[in-house]
């Protein structure tokens, strides 16, 4: 048996056509919000060298001897809080968004794109997904990774998944690897109608944080440029929207770890706004192309309650940009050159 794996191996058998494949990536969720689902899932999430670069077999003692015993029912019960009847948030609303990206390419005029979802970590796995378009003839593949600023842990791990599947295979499809929007014209619209709507049907807030998903801050001193788009997403929002510079702050929150992440760190910035005075925040995460656990569960629940415990009068979440017109809008133009 070749090492190589083909959808025949007819020579002559090739279906193949020119439609295009668009895989639109996310981080994925465990299965269920159980202890086991969650050591199965977190074992392959930790396991990945872009997010844990610590020395491998340090790593692996301590992840296997530690993390892998205690986390999983930490994080269970924290999953259970957001859980839905039709499972993870991120992976519903991922679904939601695939569904009205093909009926807007349909409508745009576009016959031949075929989307399909994966995950990076779980399930649909990459390798399921590429399997799926590869069951269908198509031999021209976008990749889609709905992480708006590019980092090495997230992007670049997805292409790592990517390009370990197309390792195995005989036919290469020709592949475009989209890796990042930060400052796309359509994404800073949607960014900046969803504050401008939160705005409209609300009293102006003291403080408005735009709260990014953290890394190590080794990974930005490692040349990660990470940090640097998190940044020119806010100043996009802000200059387009023409708010008041001093009352916009850019923070990272979900640490992991000992290690310094970047900072300034969202909960402590929260405690010290409140402590200081500021009594009415509004709050959004633009790293998250979809509402999941980070966001649901740690910025809506858990950094609120840091807020009023500190004295802090009303605190507001602000959505993820989920499947908002202007957000499927912006996917489309992102990937308009490709189809
Ligand atoms: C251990 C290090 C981690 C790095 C580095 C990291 C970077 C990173 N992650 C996202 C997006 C998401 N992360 C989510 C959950 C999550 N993240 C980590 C750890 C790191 N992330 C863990 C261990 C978890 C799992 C939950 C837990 O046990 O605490 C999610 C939510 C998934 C869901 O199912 O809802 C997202 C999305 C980005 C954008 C990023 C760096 C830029
Ligand atoms: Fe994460
Ligand atoms: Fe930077």
């Amino acid at each position: 048996m070749s090492r190589f794996s083909a959808i025949t191996d007819n020579p002559h058998e090739n279906r193949f056509n020119n439609k295009v494949g668009v895989l639109v990536t996310n981080l994925g969720s465990p299965d269920d919000a159980t202890t086991p689902a969650l050591r199965i899932y977190l074992r392959e999430f930790l396991s990945d060298p872009r997010i844990v670069e610590i020395p491998r077999v340090l790593w692996m003692i301590i992840l296997h001897g530690i993390i892998l015993r205690v986390r999983p029912s930490k994080s269970a019960q924290a999953y259970k809080s957001i859980w839905t009847e039709d499972g993870s948030p991120l992976i519903n609303i991922t679904k939601k968004q695939c569904d009205k990206l093909q009926k807007l390419i349909e409508k745009k005029g576009h016959e031949n794109v075929e989307i399909v979802m994966a995950m990076r970590y779980g399930n649909p796995s990459i390798e399921s997904g590429l399997e799926q378009l590869r069951e269908k003839g198509i031999t021209n593949i976008v990749v889609l990774p709905l992480y708006p600023q590019y980092s090495s842990a997230t992007t670049g791990s997805t292409f790592d998944a990517v390009s370990r599947v197309l390792t195995k295979w005989r036919w290469v499809p020709q592949l475009h690897f989209l890796n990042g929007y930060h400052d796309q014209p359509k994404y800073i619209e949607s960014l900046s109608n969803s504050v401008s709507d939160y705005l409209e049907n609300n009293p102006m807030p003291d403080k408005i944080l735009f709260s990014y998903h953290g890394t190590p801050k080794q990974f930005l001193l490692n040349g990660d440029p990470y940090h640097c788009f998190c940044h020119l997403t806010t100043n996009a929002v802000v200059s387009r929207l023409g708010l008041d510079k001093e009352k916009v702050l850019t923070t990272f929150q979900s640490r992991f770890g000992k290690a310094e992440w970047l900072k300034p760190y969202t909960d402590f910035t929260l405690k010290e706004l409140a402590k200081d005075g500021t009594e009415h925040v509004a709050i959004l995460s633009p790293a998250f192309s979809a509402d999941c656990l980070e966001t649901l569960e740690e910025l809506e629940e858990e950094n609120k309650e840091y807020f009023i415990e500190a004295g802090g009068k009303r605190y507001d979440y602000i959505p993820a940009l989920n499947d908002r017109d202007d957000h499927i809008e912006a996917f489309y133009e992102i990937l308009k050159p490709h189809l």
